[in-house]
């Protein structure tokens, strides 16, 4: 802990017509200076501020002529990027290649049809897009974060510290820092106590480092790779606070500078892994199509690069053009839903996919299960006999640790020591506060050093928190009143009592203290050693109310629940049992050591409950669930829940979370009711549904065309399909499939975990290809035979519109028996799916027989052909409602 006397003589600041006449410009700042290498007297004149905060006026100036503090990346992208990033979707590039290659053999018909392909769904994507992110924008406005921060209303009046929006801040400003919050700009440290941040967004570092205030910079060769009196933008507190000054906002940072994209993820989510990898393997079939189909042809019928337009439109026949579109529209209108109806907010689209892939869902225990509003039930001796001594101890502790510490939020457990020793008289102001290390996850303690009035020479080191930790820094414990050695054997007896304790379903707060000769410089982790085992503080916290009917809900839903707390394992325990989840074989991330990948998992496979976790514990348990195969959701609420929120592949908070953990997650349960999640699970499984009938219905549709027209191909004189008439077909299919986005989920879809596996979506394509290309050659045989018989006119104009008149129908047929989804409870309404596929089916028929038909080179079937048709697709529907019972 180190103080820093940073005000340069506390009177006013000058007003800012004259800071900025005398100093230049506060944006520029540092005038190009290195602001860690200014004294912070220095820097608090070239800002033109002051260490009380900026006044109400100069803050709104400042903010008027420089801008909010947001980062380049996270404004609204206008329109042309927009468009001009949907053509870095892998499908619409390759369709852009593909067009330019048509246009290169002059082949304009099939360059002008992909093209209008191209700019459709980059239109309809970017729409989707466009309007989906505004939808975002106007949930994450539901969870923004705020900053505390100190201002005056005029030269001559006190500092207040109000919460501000972030994007209000302005250089110059001071703010409070505390355990959970974001740092919300680059900043100065001016005072700071036990303060340490994760930086992993900045530096990769995955432990919270320490920082400090110190009034001149460092030299410039004591090695240190970072500043430790400057914490950035995107680092946010591990533990410990601090007050600092606002040295450089939005496009300024070092994250903006450093970070031209949001400051997301991190790993690969389950959807990135599944629809990614169904999109890969599609993208390699593609380019390999049209050499093929080229060779083929030169090979068995002596055609030459005639047949190129061809072999790209066979390759384009493959494409789901629409995959992107339908993907966003359907998660963007799951999502809005969500949040108008579910009490959940979706800060990241695909992470509803996610959420309904959840197969494991792990959760903290404190705030999450419980209420975390602790209630001191008893404070015991050593011997486990009552001893308001030590609930006293303890008070001290509390207050002098908050009170030094100046953290913005008191800890709950600190509160209710307050509230309880309050009730009884305790009176920690009779006591001098020195120095507070506040609490610390890492080690699981706090200390106050504190002296007796008059006593001079001597200082107090006051030490709370987990029982082991406590213990472990323990050389002497009181009983009966007087002070023994702490043998072995005591130990493991104080041990085995606090177990006992805990098993009750209580929080313990272990206390102990230490006398030392007082001295001046700062007192560090390292010097809370050779305590006095005093005795505990027992805390009961509630189950939060609706925590046993999530957790019932979840078990339903097919997702293992795994509670991962920093907390003592028989407290969780007995909180899991209380709740009607059996903990079974109950582990502390002690006893798991250094394993890591699948031992991990395996161990963490057979328990309930790995109690004693510190952060990085949670997201190496997560990390190693993920990497087994488990799409792995985390639920947590506190400063220790962030590494492992962002390692999951959903990571979900309650609106009342810590700052950075609202931040940290996908999705935010709106209010305090669990049961939310149900609703959120089930979501989400309707949206992988939707998304994985899409794939599959269009993916089999276009393979088993892309079949058929190579065996025609290769079969008979002419094109069986101009390559225009595959692509008007394609969009006729895919937009026909948008209305999936407007199904409603059948009961047995969310059931389960909705996980997309490429192996099954591509078998299940395989078989369903087959089968449409066994009905397209039926089909060219009744074709010809029709024409035989009715002795009419055949040729190709007649084969097109009788194959195009097939298809349609039977991607129409598809779409109907192959959904899993349904109109209205009941099924019995007529929905957007039956418009669609009416829609389809009324244009398959009549557009070969309308004005347009000469365009796409068709001319009607003779009559006799509908008829062998109604044979052919009575025939096909049985097979595919037998096959889709058993591949469903
Ligand atoms: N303010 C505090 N001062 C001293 N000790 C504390 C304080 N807060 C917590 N502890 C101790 O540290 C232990 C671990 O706390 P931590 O915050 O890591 O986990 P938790 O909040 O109990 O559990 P969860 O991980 O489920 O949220 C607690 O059981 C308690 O003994």
């Amino acid at each position: 802990m180190s103080e820093t006397t940073a005000t340069p003589g506390g009177g006013p600041t000058p007003s800012r017509a004259a800071a900025v006449r005398a100093h230049g410009d506060p944006r520029a700042g540092h005038g190009g200076a290195d602001p860690a290498r200014l004294t912070t007297l220095e820097l608090l004149r070239r800002l033109a501020a002051g260490p009380r905060g900026l006044t109400a006026e100069q803050a709104e100036e400042r903010l008027v002529r420089y801008g909010e503090n947001v980062a380049p990346a996270w404004r609204p992208v206008s329109w042309p990027r927009r468009f001009l990033g949907s053509l870095r979707d892998p499908f619409t590039a390759v369709l852009l290649c593909l067009g330019l290659v048509s246009a290169a053999i002059a082949s304009w018909g099939t360059a002008g049809v992909i093209m209008v392909l191209v700019v459709v769904s980059c239109l309809l994507r970017s729409g989707g897009e466009h309007q989906a992110g505004r939808a975002m924008a106007g949930l994450r406005e539901l969870v923004a974060t705020t900053a505390s921060v100190q201002r005056r209303a005029d030269d001559g009046a006190a500092p207040v510290v109000r919460e501000l929006p972030v994007d209000q801040l302005v250089v110059g400003d001071v703010i409070r820092l505390g355990p959970g919050d974001l740092v919300p700009a680059d900043v100065r440290l001016l005072r700071a106590s036990g303060l340490t941040v994760h930086q992993a967004a900045l530096t990769g570092e995955s432990v919270p480092v320490a920082k400090y205030a110190l009034d001149a910079p460092p030299d410039a060769d004591d090695g240190a790779a970072e500043p430790p009196h400057l914490c950035f933008q995107g680092s946010s507190v591990a533990s410990g606070s601090a007050t600092a000054l606002v040295v450089a906002t939005g496009a300024d940072t070092r994250f903006a500078a450093a970070h031209p994209g949001p400051a997301r993820r991190r790993t690969e989510s389950a959807f990135d892994r599944s629809v990614h990898g169904i999109a890969w393997t599609l993208i390699r079939f593609m380019l390999l199509t049209p050499p093929l189909v080229l060779m083929a042809n030169a090979a068995l019928r002596g055609r030459g690069l005639s047949t190129l337009p061809f072999a790209i439109a066979v390759a384009v026949g493959l494409t789901p053009e629409m995959l992107p579109v339908i993907v966003t529209a359907t998660l963007a209108r799951g999502a809005s839903a969500l949040a108008r109806t579910g009490g959940v907010i979706v800060k990241r689209l695909p992470a509803l996919h996610d959420l309904g892939a959840i197969d494991v869902l792990c959760l903290d225990k404190t705030g999450t299960l419980t209420q975390d509003r602790p209630v001191v039930a008893r404070s015991v001796d050593a011997r486990g006999a009552d001893d308001p001594d030590v609930l006293n101890w303890a008070s001290v502790g509390s207050f002098w640790t908050l009170e030094l510490a100046e953290l913005p939020a008191p800890d709950s457990l600190d509160e209710a020591v307050l509230d309880a020793s309050a009730a009884y008289g305790a009176d920690p102001l009779a006591y001098d506060g020195i120095a507070a290390l506040p609490f610390d996850p890492a080690h699981r303690l706090a200390t106050a050093v504190v002296r007796r009035p008059g006593t001079y020479g001597r200082h107090t080191l006051v030490v709370k928190g987990a029982v082991e930790d406590v213990l472990g820094r323990c050389g002497r414990v009181r009983l009966d009143g007087t002070e023994a050695a702490l043998t072995e054997g005591e130990r493991r007896r104080l041990l085995d009592l606090a177990a006992t304790e805990a098993a009750g379903g209580l929080r313990l707060l272990a206390v102990a203290h230490a006398e030392r000769p007082a001295r001046g410089g700062p007192y560090g982790e390292r010097d809370v050693r050779g305590l006095t085992f005093l005795g505990w503080v027992a805390l009961r916290d509630a189950l939060a109310p609706t925590a046993g009917a999530a957790l019932d809900g979840l078990a339903r839903r097919g997702v293992t629940v795994k509670v991962l707390t920093g907390d003592h394992p028989g407290t969780a325990a007995r909180a899991c049992r209380d709740l009607g989840l059996e903990p079974g074989e109950v582990l502390t991330a002690g006893q798991l050591g250094a394993l890591s990948g699948p031992p991990l998992a395996a161990a963490v496979e057979r328990a309930t409950v790995v109690a004693r976790c510190t952060a990085q514990d949670k997201a190496r348990i997560v990390a190693a669930l993920r990497a087994s195969g488990r799409t792995t959701g985390f639920l947590g609420d506190g400063v220790n829940d962030l590494p492992a929120l962002l390692t999951a592949d959903v990571g979900i908070c309650p609106r009342g979370a810590v700052a950075v953990a609202r931040e940290g997650a996908d999705v935010v349960l709106a209010d305090k009711d669990l049961t939310a999640l149900d609703r959120a699970l089930t979501a989400g499984r309707h949206s992988s549904g939707t998304i994985a009938g899409y794939l599959r219905i269009t993916l089999s549709s276009n393979l088993g065309n892309v079949l058929a027209m190579l065996a025609a191909g290769l079969l008979l004189p002419f094109l069986p399909m101009l390559p225009a008439q595959v692509l008007v077909q394609n969009l006729c299919f895919d937009a026909a499939q948008l209305a999936y986005a407007y199904d409603r989920p059948a009961p047995a879809a969310v059931r389960g975990p909705a996980v997309l596996r490429p192996r099954a979506v591509l078998r299940y394509v395989t078989v369903f290809g087959l089968l449409n290309a066994a009905a397209d050659l039926a089909t060219f045989g009744v074709l010809a035979l029709a024409v035989h018989l009715s002795d009419g006119p055949g040729g190709p104009a007649v084969f097109h519109a009788g194959w195009f008149t097939e298809n349609l129908l039977t991607q129409a047929m598809m779409m109907l028996l192959l959904r899993t989804g349904r109109s209205a409870p009941g099924g019995r309404t007529i929905g957007p799916v039956h418009l669609a596929v009416t829609a389809l089916a009324v244009l398959g028929l009549l557009l070969p027989l309308s004005p347009l038909a000469p365009a796409l080179d068709m001319a009607a079937p003779p009559p006799l052909y509908y008829a062998l048709l109604a044979a052919v697709l009575a025939l096909y529907a049985v097979t595919l409602t037998t096959a889709g019972r058993r591949y469903a």
